[in-house]
């Protein structure tokens, strides 16, 4: 290796002179100037020296960053903690939002209208508590996939003469799959049958010790028909809250998030939003999805007319051009023509991803979901698994709890008898898990949701397949094996040299090209060539893909010497589906 000078060096490493002359004072390494030559290792110890100071100013930075991040956070208004109640059928959702519902009406005066506006505030001693106005985990982790967190906190209703039921678990896997604090809320204390213990002990058996018996899940006796222990139990979110310091920022750019969304007849669109972050003011345009608006008009669940919104608040919005979907996520715009802008970019990307989608992409399977977790460096794999009787689930479940290894932890985040539902197709899309049953089959509606949504779905009716497909899914052997699908073939008619490059005048003679496939160049039946497309024009417009009986022009990525006659074969790499 050719020694390098001190100033060379300098240079290369983005430094002054004296700097590096002084770094060598302290090496003690002796020199004349600083066109003086420097043995090879002398000049790898300065390069150590200094990537050692850069990487340690670079984490001081990191750490000074993240310090003053957390500093600004702190001086943030606190913001109300919005709940979500969910539980087993008729354990009592209903009724407990009824409660809270008419407890705040009685506190007001008399005779007070309430709106429905998706979410409603409970006010205490100790602060506000926002609930979702629905009960159930549907519309929950529809709000979850479009990518809002909406709830901080999860209330589990469990009632207290059945205690912990399937949907009971359900809730469980989509609070932890959405990040929320649970809450578990033993329900119909009043009832002579009620039995707490048995709740308890249903905890227990999901890994939930409660403080009762010295753990930290925290279970609150209520009754949602007399009131009993609703007041603790508005306590306990408040106490979850403070610990979760949630705040949000008043001036921020304002935005929140559809929880519902309906035509009337005489108004329009009326769309309840909830507010995260800053303060939506009457007049203000905004967008949500492919949908913009302006305000026009503001209700609380109060029926209070409102001008401003801040954090925490949720108000019906008057002003929607269409109706939002729930779940979509509100951002404030300047104007008008941003706003339209950007509804409209929206809708055009979609309607990209929808045709790129029909140009042959299939379902996602396991394989793909492996790539997603390797790209995301996740270390677990979410599985819902789906059986057909307790048996097996137990089994299946004592095999699997063997399989996790050092790197890879299988997480079943939730297990059950009976066939894949929907609602196990909206979990596995918010928590990126799979679905495996045995010996019982989903209904096609739910194939084909899975399918829309992109959650791998496999059913098995031998225990060993299953099991052998998790292994597979732990190493990353699931090496996923492609074949060539002929998409279409267009036939040089013409060869015009143009100032952007020589194109290929085509005739696409059979199928489709599209611009993203792969080429081949045939010359008298022989392959001369192989390749990408650069560009594809119809007249003069970009296009994204070009059928049968219709001309075009095609520049390839590096190959020019194509000839009148040449045949054009588009093809694309598909995964062959392994059973
Ligand atoms: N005794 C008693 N009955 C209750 C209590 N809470 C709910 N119930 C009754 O239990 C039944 C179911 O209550 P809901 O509030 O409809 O239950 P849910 O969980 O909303 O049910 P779904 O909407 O069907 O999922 C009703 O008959 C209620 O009156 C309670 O604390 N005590």
């Amino acid at each position: 290796m050719a020694k390098v000078r001190i100033y060379q060096l300098a240079k290369e490493l983005g430094m002054e002179n004296a700097e590096l002359l002084e770094i060598l004072n302290e090496m003690g390494v002796s020199y004349k100037s600083h066109a003086s030559t420097l043995e090879d290792e002398t000049a790898q110890a300065v390069k150590e020296i200094i990537a050692e100071q850069r990487g340690l100013e670079e984490q001081r930075r990191r750490e000074e960053e993240a310090k003053r991040a957390e500093e600004a956070r702190k001086a943030l208004p606190h913001r109300p903690p919005v709940v979500v109640i969910m539980g087993h059928v008729d354990h009592g959702k209903t009724s407990l939002l009824d409660y809270l519902r008419k407890s705040r009406i009685a506190e007001r005066e008399a005779g007070g209208i309430t709106q429905h506006v998706g979410a409603f505030e409970v006010k205490t001693k100790g602060g506000t508590v926002v609930f979702i106005d629905t009960p159930g985990h549907e519309a929950f982790t529809s709000i979850r996939q479009r990518g809002a967190r909406v709830a901080d906190i999860a209330v589990i209703v469990i009632a207290a003469d059945d205690g912990i039921m399937p949907q009971t678990k359900e809730a469980i896997a989509h609070a932890k799959a959405a990040g929320a604090k649970i809450i578990f809320a033993a329900n119909k204390m009043d009832l002579p049958q009620a039995n707490l213990d048995k709740v308890y002990q249903d905890l227990m058996r999901e890994q939930f010790v409660p403080e009762a018996y010295g753990g930290d899940a925290i279970v609150v006796p209520i009754s949602a028909k007399t009131g009993q222990g609703v007041a603790d139990l508005l306590d306990m979110i408040l106490l979850v809250a403070e610990l979760e310091d949630l705040r949000a920022d008043p001036e921020a750019e304002p935005k929140g998030v559809i929880l519902e969304a309906r035509v009337d007849k005489q108004a329009g669109v009326l769309a309840s939003m909830l507010v995260q972050e800053g303060t939506f003011r009457v007049g203000d345009y905004l967008v949500a999805g492919e949908v913009w608006g302006k305000i026009r008009a503001m209700r609380d669940s109060d029926d209070n007319q409102r001008k401003e919104a801040p954090p925490g608040s949720a108000v019906q919005v008057l002003g929607f051009s269409e109706l939002p979907h729930a779940g979509e996520v509100v951002h404030w715009v300047p104007d008008q023509v941003a706003a339209k802008e950007i509804a409209e970019e929206r809708i055009l990307e979609r309607k990209d991803r929808e045709a790129g989608a029909e140009t042959g992409l299939r379902a996602r399977n396991i394989a793909d979901l492996l790539r997603t977790m390797k790209e995301a460096e996740q270390k677990e794999i979410n599985i819902i698994l789906r059986t057909d009787t307790q048996g097996s689930l137990e089994a299946i479940q004592q095999i699997l709890a063997k399989e996790s290894t050092e790197e890879v932890k299988i997480n079943v985040m939730f297990a059950a008898v009976g066939a894949p539902a929907e609602s196990d197709v909206l979990l596995a899309t918010t928590a990126n898990a799979a679905i495996l049953s045995f010996g019982v089959n989903p209904a096609g509606s739910v194939k084909k949701m899975a399918e829309q949504k992109g959650v791998p779905l496999q059913s098995f009716r031998i225990i060993y397949e299953l099991i052998d497909e998790v292994r597979k899914m732990v190493r990353g052997q699931r090496e996923p094996v492609f074949k060539e699908e002929v998409l279409g073939t267009a036939e040089v008619r013409a060869v015009f040299k143009l100032s952007r490059g020589i194109i290929a005048g085509c005739m696409v003679t059979s199928g489709k090209i599209p611009r993203n496939a792969d080429i081949r160049v045939l010359r008298k039946g022989k392959e001369i060539w192989k390749g990408k497309i650069e560009s594809l024009k119809r007249l003069k417009d970009d296009v994204r893909e070009v059928a049968q009986g219709f001309e075009c022009g095609i520049q390839l990525e590096g190959f020019t010497e194509f000839e009148e006659g040449d045949i054009f074969e588009a093809s694309q790499q598909v995964e062959v589906m392994q059973s």
